[in-house]
């Protein structure tokens, strides 16, 4: 299947929507989805983290991420697409949704 790269206006127009959810502050940076989602504790922090792998191996669509004890800093981009494709918010949308478990 091709995935097709976001023009700069779908973009933005996705981080409207995003960003207008509990948590707003996904930013674009170097053509990737960024955000830095924090918890109470490490444990908090890797459970979210199973939550958004086990949804990723369900879509073949993984998150690159960096941990540190309560923080998870999220990018997400289409290799495909050589940018953000909707693979991109739609996998935003439910890491924002996993969170909220927390
Ligand atoms: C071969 C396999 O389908 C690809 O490498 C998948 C796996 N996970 C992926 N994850 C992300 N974030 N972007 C991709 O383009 C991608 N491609």
């Amino acid at each position: 299947m091709t995935v097709k790269k976001l023009e700069s206006h779908e973009i933005d127009q996705a981080l409207n929507q995003l960003n207008s959810s509990a948590s707003p502050s996904w930013t674009i940076e170097d053509d990737k989805f960024t955000k830095t989602f924090k918890f109470k504790n490490f444990k908090q922090a890797f459970g979210f983290m199973t939550m958004c792998a086990m949804q990723a191996e369900q879509d073949d669509h993984h998150p690159e991420w960096f941990n540190v004890y309560n923080k998870v800093v999220v990018q997400l981009t289409t290799h495909e697409a050589s940018g953000v494709s909707q693979k991109d918010v739609d996998l935003a949308q439910k890491m924002d949704a996993f969170a909220q478990c927390f």
